[in-house]
């Protein structure tokens, strides 16, 4: 495993960053207005890195719109992006990211959102963030990358691996192996290269190893009227209603 050169600066993050505190800073609002604060949303502080040096340019895949692109030659095995929970663990050069614990009360507080008749400019900013979120396993217990137990958490992270679009035999990405969470304290969402990748080349994950195979999370965004993916199987993603924070903020 052989961390290559930190990423330089990606356009947009400052406006990203202030996004970001206003997001969570109405999520908190919002939810401290309905009594929910503290039932509902642990936002655990975390931090993440990418290791790699990418683009994000207009994807090769008709219709995806933005993808990531590796700018060097990356090898199989090389650990591209991680992300700790545990502030002890993670170097000051990491930056500053999210997990909230899809659990119980977070369902039942989508739903409540979802159905709810309510719509403010504070459930308007929920949506943004969660329209940016992705699901993924999680190391919530002792941020260590040792949580067995195999939770699922909304990563909110503003890097360019939010951009990684959906493959599935040229996928070149995927979260590691238990073996090699254990043996090199990755975390659970990480993302590991599985082939020899040329610099160039689309970084692509399948979606399925991770997130939208929950029927209750895609009731939920279809109801919401948010992106979510369907038919992976099938290979085709229809655009739904796009409604990406960087699209907002242009
Ligand atoms: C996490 S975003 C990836 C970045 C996105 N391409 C963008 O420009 O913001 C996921 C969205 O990208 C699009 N997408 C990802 N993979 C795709 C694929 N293989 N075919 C078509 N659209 C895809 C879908 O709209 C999906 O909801």
């Amino acid at each position: 495993m052989s961390p290559v050169d930190l990423r330089q600066g990606f356009g947009m993050r400052r406006l990203s960053w202030t996004a970001l505190l206003v997001v969570i800073g109405g999520t908190s609002l919002y939810l401290w207005s309905w009594d929910l604060e503290r039932d509902v949303t642990d936002f655990i502080r975390c931090r993440c890195k990418l290791f790699i040096s990418a683009d994000i340019k207009v994807s090769r895949i008709p219709g995806a719109g933005k993808g990531v692109f590796a700018k060097e030659n990356i090898s199989a095995g090389t650990l591209l992006w991680d992300i700790k929970c545990d502030a002890i663990l993670a170097e000051d050069d990491w930056e500053s990211c999210w997990m909230m614990p899809y659990d119980d009360k977070a369902k039942k507080f989508l739903y409540s959102l979802a159905f709810s008749v309510r719509k403010t400019l504070a459930s308007d900013i929920l949506l943004q963030l969660l329209s940016t979120a992705y699901l993924s396993e999680c190391d919530v217990v002792d941020g260590s990358g040792k949580d067995t137990k195999k939770m699922q958490c909304f990563v909110i992270s503003f890097d360019a691996f939010n951009y990684i679009n959906h493959g599935k035999e040229d996928a070149n990405v995927a979260c590691p192996s238990d073996a090699m969470r254990f043996q090199h304290h990755v975390s659970a969402a990480a993302l590991v290269a599985i082939k020899n990748i040329t610099a160039g080349d689309e970084i692509l994950q399948n979606y399925q190893d991770y997130h939208e195979t929950d029927p209750f999370l895609n009731s939920i965004k279809r109801k919401l009227g948010l992106d979510f993916e369907v038919d992976l199987n099938g290979g085709s993603i229809p655009n739904l209603l796009r409604t990406r924070l960087d699209d907002k903020i242009k």
